[in-house]
C-alpha cells in the first residue's frame, strides 16, 4: 500500500523561501564545488548561487551515517547512533529532526538519489551546505512502556506522556524554534508541534503518545546553535547548547477502535468518521452502512465445535488456529484463480508466487475427468498423515455435514452416482435468490443447489453455476457477484453457507432512502466507492440526453485501486504535472503491522496481522488520511497548490479562494464540485432546470456543448467510408468472382443475401491457414462498397487488419480498450461519428476474432447491437 501525494515545484518554491532545501542526505558523490548538479535547480534557487560558500561540501561527509539514517524509518526500535538531520530556519538557525515514524521520502530527479529517507531529510540541505550537519545521536526509540496516561488526558480523550509538558514548555522558551507548521519530530519544533497537534487533539480528538528515548543528555551536548552565523544562514555550525531535549520523536496515536456506528453498531476507530475536520463528540460513520441504508443480517454464531476450536488453547485448537488456511483449502469448494507468474520464487525463503491482474475463484466439475486423482482429496489425504489433522478435519466434517447446505447437496450427488452411475444430471448452484437479502442469510440445501437430470441447459442466468458429470477437465470462473462466491472459498468462514453480495438485497426503509431512485443495494455500495459518479457523470456530461448518449459502463468488481482508477490518477497526476511542474518530493506511505493500534487491537483477540489485513488497511487509510491534512491543510512542506484528487476528503487544496478555484470547468475535470450538479441517474433536463446552477461558467460551457441543430452534422468517417472508386471495385470484384471455389461462393452467398435483404445476425467463417479466407473478405468488401454500402473491415490485430482494404484494428474501430478486463466495456458513445459509423454500416467483418478475448467480443456484439 502506498499512497503518492504530489509536491509540485510551486511547493518547492515555498519551501526554498523559507530555506528550507529540499535535497536528498545520500549525496555522498557530490564534487568540491559543484554540489548542484542541475542547472534548473540553481536557476531557480538564487539563493543558492549567491551563497558560493555553503556550496563547500564537507569533506568529512560520512556516507555509512547518512546510509545509517536512510534506512531509519517508522518507530525504529533501536538505539543505533545514526546522523542527525538537519533543518534550516529563515532566519539562519538550523534544528534538528529525526524522524516521523509516518513516512518514507523517496527523491526521484536523477540529481537526486533513490533511496529511501525519513520525512525529515525533507528539510536537510545539500551535505555541501552542512559541513557540520553529521551530529551523532541517539535516533529516539519508541517505547510504550513510558507512555503514561494522566487521568486528565484519558478524560480528554487523548494521550500524552507525563513529563512531556515541562519539555514543552521549555522547547518554548528555547531561542532555537522550528518551521512553523513542521516537526513530526524535531526537538526544536516540539512547541509547534505540541501547539499544532495539541490543537488538533482537541479537535480531532488524537491520542499522543510519546516516542522519545530518555537520553536527553547526549542529544543536549549535540544542539546547535545556529544564530553564531546567523549572516551566513547556510553555513551551520555545532554550538554547544545547554538545552534539555526529551521527547523529540512523537507517535500519534489514532486510539483504538471504541465507536459505534448508530445505525449497525459496527466498531469504528474516530478517525474514520465523516467530515474529519471537525472535532465531534459523537462522530458518525458511514463506510459501514452508508448511514443505514444497508442493512445486513449478522452473521450467525459458529457451531460450538467450530468456536471450541477458534478460542481454546488445547493441542488440536492451536494446531487449528496455525494450520486454519490449509484446513479451509481442504474443505473449499473452490480453488483461486488469476495469472500466476511462479518464477519468483527462486532459492530459499518462504513460498510465495506472484498474481497478477484479477483473482477470481474457479471450480471444476462434479467428478474429475477419467483417471485423473480427486485433487482435493488428494491433499486431504496427505494431511491426514498427521494424526492431529486427521482428528480436526473429521471433527470438522461431521460439522460441515451437519450444518452446510452445500456439502449436504456434494453429498446427495455422490450418492446418486454411486446408486446409478449412467445417470446424467446436473448440480445447479443458484445464484439469484427469492428471500430478501436483509433478513435471511442462511439458506436451505434446496435453495443453494438443485440436482436436475439432463445436461446444461442455455436458458439458465448465466452467473449460475452449473456443474456437470463429464468435463474437459478445466476449471470453470465462478461470477463475483454469485450469492455462493465467499461461502464456497470459505467454508469455515461461512460455515453455514451463507450469501455474499447479490443483485437485488433491497435498502432499508428510510426517509432518507425513500427518495432514492435506487432501492437496492449496488456493489458499489458494499465496496463504498462514491468517487465513481463523478467519473461517470464526467463522461457524460458533455450530452444533452443522457441516458442515450452516455457511453455504458459497468463497475468493476475491483473498483478502488482498479486500473481504471488507477488510470484517471495518472491522468490527473500527468496533466497537474504539465500544469504545474514536476514534483519534488515522491512519498511513500507504507503500512506498518507493528503500529500500536494494531497491536492493541491483535493482542487480546490472538491474532496476527496478516489474519485481519482489513484491519491493517482501515487504520492505513486513517493515517494516510492524517498525513495529508498535515501536508495540505496544514501546510506541512508549504502552500498546496494542487491534488489530484485521490485525498479529495480531506484536503482542501487552495484554501484561499482565488480566481482558479472559480473555474466550475476546471473543477469539473479535476472531478471537484461535480457532486453539487449530478447524481447517478439525473436526466439533462433534471441537471439544467436546477436555479443552483443558473448562470454560471460550467452551464454556459453546457451550452456551447449542445449539438447545434441547424448545421448539418457531416459525419466525416461515413463520408470516407462512401469515397472509395465505385468502378475500380466492381472491376475487382468482376474479376475474382468467378474465382471463387464452390465452398467460398456459399459463403458468399449466404453472406450477400444477408445484407441485401437486410438480414441481421453473425456468421462464423472458419478455415485453415491458405483456405482462402481473406481472399473471400476482399471479394466481399468490394461486392458491398461497390453498391454504395458500408462495410467495416476490421481485425484483431494491426498487421491482420493491413491485409484487409480499408482495415482497422478493432480497438480504433470499436474504442476497445486496449487492456480489457472482465467487465470492460467498449468506449462506442452512441451518437458519435464513430457510433453511427458502426450503426451505418451493412457489414462488418472481423478477421482473427478468436485472437480477441471472450470478455470483449461478447461485450463489443452487446454494444454494437445497443448502438443500432
Ligand atoms: N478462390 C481462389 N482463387 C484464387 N486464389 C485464391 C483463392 N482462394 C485463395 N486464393 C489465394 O490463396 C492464397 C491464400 O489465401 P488467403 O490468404 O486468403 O488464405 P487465408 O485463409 O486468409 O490464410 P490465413 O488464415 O493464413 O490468413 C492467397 O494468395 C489467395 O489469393
Amino acid at each position: 500500500m502506498a499512497s503518492t501525494p504530489i509536491l509540485t515545484s510551486k511547493a518547492r518554491s515555498a519551501i526554498d523561501k523559507e530555506n528550507i532545501l529540499v535535497h536528498s542526505t545520500t549525496k555522498p558523490n557530490v564534487t568540491q564545488g559543484n554540489p548542484i548538479p542541475p542547472a534548473k535547480r540553481l536557476r531557480r534557487n538564487e539563493f543558492v548561487e549567491s551563497q558560493p560558500k555553503i556550496q563547500t561540501p564537507p569533506s568529512s561527509f560520512p556516507s555509512s551515517s547518512i546510509s545509517q539514517e536512510t534506512h531509519q524509518s517508522g518507530l525504529t526500535p533501536t538505539l543505533e547512533t545514526t546522523t542527525k538531520n538537519t533543518r534550516f530556519q529563515s532566519d539562519g538557525t538550523r534544528t534538528n529532526d529525526f524522524f516521523s515514524s509516518r513516512s518514507n521520502i523517496h527523491a526521484p530527479p536523477s540529481f537526486l538519489t533513490t533511496s529511501s529517507i525519513p520525512l525529515s531529510d525533507t528539510t536537510n540541505v545539500w551535505p555541501s551546505i552542512r559541513p557540520h550537519a553529521q551530529q551523532s545521536v541517539r535516533t529516539p526509540t519508541f517505547d510504550s512502556s513510558k507512555s503514561r496516561l494522566t487521568a486528565k488526558d484519558k478524560r480528554k480523550g487523548k494521550v500524552v506522556a507525563s513529563g512531556k509538558r515541562a519539555k514543552t514548555n521549555h522547547a518554548i522558551k528555547e531561542p532555537l524554534v522550528g518551521v512553523d507548521g513542521d516537526g513530526y519530530s524535531s526537538e526544536e519544533n516540539d512547541e509547534s508541534i505540541y501547539r499544532d497537534y495539541e490543537g488538533a487533539s482537541e479537535e480531532y480528538g488524537e491520542q499522543h503518545y510519546d516516542c522519545s528515548s530518555e537520553e536527553s543528555d547526549i542529544e543536549s551536548k549535540l544542539r546547535v546553535n545556529f544564530n553564531d552565523k546567523s549572516k551566513e544562514r547556510d553555513i551551520v555550525a555545532p554550538a554547544n547548547s545547554t538545552t534539555s531535549s526529551k521527547g523529540k520523536n512523537r507517535y500519534i496515536d489514532e486510539g483504538d477502535a471504541t465507536y459505534k456506528c448508530d445505525h449497525c453498531g459496527a466498531i469504528m476507530w474516530y478517525g474514520e468518521r465523516i467530515n474529519r475536520k471537525r472535532y465531534a463528540r459523537k462522530p458518525k460513520f458511514s463506510m459501514c452502512c452508508g448511514h443505514g441504508q444497508v442493512q445486513l443480517p449478522l452473521l450467525k454464531q459458529s457451531p460450538d465445535i467450530l468456536k471450541i476450536l477458534l478460542t481454546e488453547d488445547d493441542e488440536m485448537s492451536r494446531y487449528f488456529r496455525e494450520n486454519i488456511r490449509v484446513i479451509n483449502i481442504v474443505f473449499s469448494f473452490t480453488s483461486l484463480g488469476g495469472k500466476v507468474d511462479r518464477s519468483v520464487q527462486k532459492g530459499i525463503g518462504p513460498q510465495m508466487f506472484q498474481l497478477q491482474g484479477e483473482n477470481y475463484h474457479l471450480m471444476g466439475s462434479l467428478k474429475p475427468p477419467e483417471g485423473e486423482p480427486k485433487k482435493y482429496k488428494k491433499s486431504a489425504e496427505k494431511t491426514r498423515k498427521e494424526e492431529l489433522m486427521k482428528k480436526v478435519i473429521e471433527t470438522l466434517m461431521a460439522m460441515l455435514d451437519e450444518c452446510n447446505p452445500y456439502v449436504h447437496q456434494f453429498r446427495s450427488a455422490r450418492d446418486r452416482f454411486d446408486t446409478n452411475p449412467d445417470e446424467t444430471f446436473h448440480m445447479h448452484i443458484i445464484s439469484s435468490r427469492e428471500k430478501d437479502g436483509r433478513t435471511y442469510d442462511t439458506p436451505t440445501a434446496s435453495e443453494v443447489a438443485a440436482l436436475i437430470p439432463g445436461d446444461f441447459n442455455l436458458e439458465m442466468d448465466k452467473r449460475d453455476i452449473v456443474l456437470q458429470k463429464k468435463q474437459t477437465g478445466w476449471l470453470r470462473r465462478i461470477s463475483e457477484i454469485h450469492s455462493a462466491y465467499l461461502a464456497l472459498h470459505y467454508p469455515l468462514i461461512f460455515t453455514y453457507g451463507e450469501d455474499g453480495f447479490r443483485l437485488g438485497i433491497k435498502k432499508r426503509a428510510t426517509d432518507a432512502t425513500a427518495k432514492l431512485k435506487r432501492q437496492t443495494i449496488s456493489m458499489r455500495q458494499c465496496l463504498r466507492s462514491d468517487s465513481y459518479d463523478s467519473i461517470q457523470q464526467a463522461e457524460n456530461a458533455c450530452k444533452t440526453d443522457m441516458h442515450e448518449q452516455g457511453s455504458r459502463l459497468l463497475l468493476p468488481a475491483s473498483f478502488t485501486g482498479g486500473p481504471r482508477y488507477m488510470k484517471n490518477m495518472y491522468l490527473d497526476a500527468m496533466a497537474i504535472c504539465r500544469h504545474i511542474g514536476f514534483p519534488d518530493l515522491f512519498i511513500t506511505f507504507t503500512c506498518n503491522p507493528k503500529w500500536p493500534e494494531v497491536t492493541r487491537y491483535l493482542q487480546p483477540r490472538k491474532l496476527a496481522a496478516e489474519d485481519r489485513p482489513e484491519i491493517l488497511c482501515r487504520l492505513f487509510k486513517i493515517k494516510l488520511k492524517s498525513l495529508m491534512t498535515d501536508l495540505t491543510d496544514k501546510q506541512l512542506l508549504g502552500k498546496t497548490v494542487s491534488d489530484n484528487g485521490a485525498s479529495k476528503e480531506q484536503t482542501a487544496p487552495n484554501a484561499e479562494p482565488n480566481e482558479e478555484s472559480k473555474n466550475e470547468i476546471k473543477d469539473f475535470f479535476n472531478c471537484r464540485k461535480t457532486d453539487h450538479f449530478f447524481k447517478d441517474d439525473d436526466t439533462y433536463e433534471e441537471v439544467t432546470s436546477r436555479k443552483l446552477i443558473d448562470n454560471t461558467m460550467f452551464m454556459g460551457w453546457f451550452e456551447f456543448c449542445k449539438p447545434i441543430p441547424d448545421i448539418i452534422n457531416e459525419n466525416v468517417l461515413i463520408m470516407d467510408e462512401l469515397s472509395y472508386d465505385r468502378q475500380e471495385l466492381k472491376a475487382d470484384h468482376d474479376r475474382d468472382f468467378p474465382k471463387l471455389t464452390d465452398e467460398q461462393r456459399k459463403i458468399y452467398d449466404l453472406i450477400t443475401d444477408d445484407v441485401f435483404s437486410k438480414k441481421r445476425g453473425v456468421l462464423f467463417v472458419y478455415g485453415f491457414s491458405g483456405t482462402g479466407k481473406t481472399f473471400l473478405w476482399r471479394l466481399l468488401s468490394a461486392a458491398i462498397r461497390y453498391r454504395g454500402e458500408i462495410c467495416l473491415n476490421v481485425a484483431s490485430s494491426g498487421i491482420a487488419s493491413l491485409l484487409l482494404p480499408g482495415g482497422r484494428t478493432t480497438h480504433s474501430r470499436f474504442g476497445i480498450p486496449i487492456n480489457p478486463y472482465e467487465f470492460s466495456t467498449c468506449n462506442l458513445i452512441p451518437g458519435t461519428d464513430q457510433a453511427n459509423l458502426v450503426k451505418a454500416a451493412s457489414l462488418i467483418i472481423w478477421d482473427e476474432a478468436p485472437m480477441m478475448k471472450r470478455a470483449i467480443l461478447c461485450p463489443t456484439n452487446e454494444d454494437v447491437n445497443m448502438i443500432n
